[in-house]
């Protein structure tokens, strides 16, 4: 397992070894203790799968306030996606910043992403699916959205022509508009 840092602090790009022989590969997505071996010690409650049929959709920026805040553990199943976390903790020095990375079933690269970020992505194929590890349980009430193409962010997603969208995502709020319910902690 390869774990590297990102321009974000918190957000790991990890690659899990890949074993091939002539069946194809094994690997393992997700191993409690090797993760801690790597400082990363979130317990996970929730496995989430969601199929996008078309490339360009959009699905994000999306959070759960606290207390149901979610760290999230995102690996693609099939197909390509770039996939985008945006520091939202107040008092934070990269606040409103944001990294990406493609994802895809043939790098099988994860993002790991800590509460306090927004989370996004675009797929890049047609028939692609995320999974991804949540750190608490879907909480309806302390659902929240940004919208992805807000002028603050620009976020370049790197589309080739309209966004595929939900209309909860089509009509989420801008960043300016925005009071985030996170605080950046400085631990001393
Ligand atoms: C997120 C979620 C949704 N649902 C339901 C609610 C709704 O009827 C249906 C579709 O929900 P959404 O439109 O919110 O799905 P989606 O737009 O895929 O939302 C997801 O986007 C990515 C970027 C994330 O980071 C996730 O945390 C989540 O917010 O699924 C659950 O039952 N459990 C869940 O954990």
């Amino acid at each position: 397992m390869k774990v590297s840092e990102t321009g974000l602090p918190g957000v790991l790009l990890l690659e899990p070894a890949r074993f091939g022989d002539a069946r194809g590969f094994f690997s393992e997505s997700w191993n409690r203790r090797t993760l801690a071996q790597h400082g990363i010690g979130i317990d996970f409650v929730q496995d989430n799968h969601s199929l996008s049929a078309q490339a360009g959709t959009v699905r994000g920026l999306h959070f759960q306030s606290p207390p149901h805040a979610q760290a999230k553990l995102v690996r693609c199943g099939r197909g390509c996606l770039f996939d985008v976390a945006v520091d939202i903790r107040r008092g934070s020095p990269t606040y409103g910043k944001w990294v990406g990375y493609e994802l895809s079933f043939e790098n099988g690269r994860q993002l790991l992403i800590p509460e306090g970020f927004l989370h996004g992505f675009v797929t890049r194929e047609p028939d692609t699916e995320i999974c991804y590890k949540c750190s608490d349980y879907y909480a309806p009430d302390c659902d929240g959205a940004v919208r992805f193409d807000d002028p603050d962010l620009a976020i370049d997603w790197r589309l080739k022509g309209e966004a595929i969208l939900s209309d909860k995502d089509r009509t989420a709020p801008l960043f300016r508009d925005f009071d985030s319910p996170f605080i950046h902690e400085v631990r001393t």
